[in-house]
């Protein structure tokens, strides 16, 4: 087990360590992010995912480019600050937490005049939305472990982890929390294919905690409900439209469906920088596809015809009314997801 939390980003002087999570489990391995072509690459390669961490990195990139900048016109520097900004946007579609990150950093510099405080500004405010997303995360922990009991099992897909984010994960968080107070919280992780960051991250990172924590692919997950008695299915966010529809890695509306069918809650574990209100709903989403060489190898190894048409989504959506809450750091939300959620961001 580690002692210390994995951090999958950091600011380290004047570069960026990133945790390469593509190597994991079988590989702890830290890369330095030293250009923002390579955090663009880190992004885009999934070196760096889970919504909360991509905007993380993101903010970090753009603190890096403009700490390195040598312009000394603040108009030049601007334009070029919104020059990345924009270039990092095209690094994946889905996960608002980018867009919301880099927003953050351009509102920066809205009031400032000078090269120099920019920079200072755009610095600290990168580091405050990695120490946030800790604190929100601790918060989302704690709501969501309001809602189980001692013993419970909860099945979860995809990885909403600590390495997902600044630290303790969303849909993972009451994992911690339950940790530190002696509190038994048993997991089911479903593979999550094509990618496999059930299998590779989850099943890890919940190992690491000391979690009783149990494979399974991801079509044994109606049998699995139905025979383990599982008692929720968590998961997190990579966007929550206006009213609740909820985008998260493929597979997770399938889990939705099964989970009303077997009546068990289905929860959706998210800060509020992943809830996007200018999305009125999930059917305006747009579900990043990548490519199919994701679908017809496992680990780099050729499983299909090499030339088999392939369709690879990234996402899928579930539509609002088969969530039964969404946890954020502010609390859970429920019932009429469009009324609740324009309550939050009152
Ligand atoms: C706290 S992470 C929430 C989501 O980003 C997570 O569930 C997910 O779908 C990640 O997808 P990924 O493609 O691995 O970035």
């Amino acid at each position: 087990m580690l002692n210390t939390p994995i951090r999958s980003v950091q600011w380290n002087k004047d570069k960026i360590t990133l945790l390469d999570q593509r190597l994991l489990p079988q590989k702890i391995e830290y890369l330095t992010l030293s250009s923002i072509e390579d955090i663009w690459d880190a992004i885009f390669e999934l070196k760096v995912r889970g919504a909360p961490a991509i905007g993380i990195a993101a903010a970090f990139g753009l603190a890096l480019s403009t700490q390195q900048s040598t312009i000394s016109n603040f108009d030049e520097f601007r334009l070029e600050l919104k020059k990345e900004a924009a270039y990092l946007e095209t690094s994946r579609p889905t996960a608002v937490n980018l867009f919301w990150a880099i927003k953050r950093i351009l509102s920066v510099v809205e009031n400032i005049t000078s090269v120099q405080e920019a920079k200072e500004a755009i610095l600290a405010e990168a580091l405050l939305i990695e120490k946030e997303d800790e604190d929100i995360c601790r918060s989302i922990g704690e709501y969501a472990l309001s809602l189980f009991q001692d013993e419970d099992t909860l099945l979860t897909h995809c990885n909403a982890g600590g390495i997902a984010t600044a630290r303790y994960g969303t849909a993972l968080a009451p994992f911690y929390i339950a940790k530190e107070r002696g509190i038994t919280l048993r997991a089911f992780a479903s593979e999550t294919r094509p990618v496999l960051q059930g299998a590779r991250l989850t099943a890890w990172e919940l190992q690491q905690l000391g979690v009783d924590v149990t494979l399974i692919t991801d079509n044994m997950v109606a049998h699995t409900i139905q025979s383990k008695g599982i008692n929720a299915v968590i998961v997190g966010a990579d966007r929550i439209a206006a009213n609740g529809d909820a985008a998260n890695k493929i597979g997770t509306y399938g889990l939705a469906l099964i989970a009303k069918s077997l009546g068990i809650p289905f929860y959706v574990a998210a800060p509020l920088s992943t809830i996007d209100v200018d999305t009125l709903s999930g059917a305006d989403i747009e579900i990043e596809e990548r490519h199919p060489d994701e679908v017809r190898t496992i680990n780099g190894h050729l499983i299909s015809p090499a030339d088999i048409n392939v369709f690879n989504p990234a996402f899928d959506v579930t539509p609002a009314e088969l969530i039964t809450g969404i946890i954020t750091e502010k609390g859970i939300i429920k019932g009429d997801y469009q009324k609740e959620i324009a309550i939050l961001f009152q």
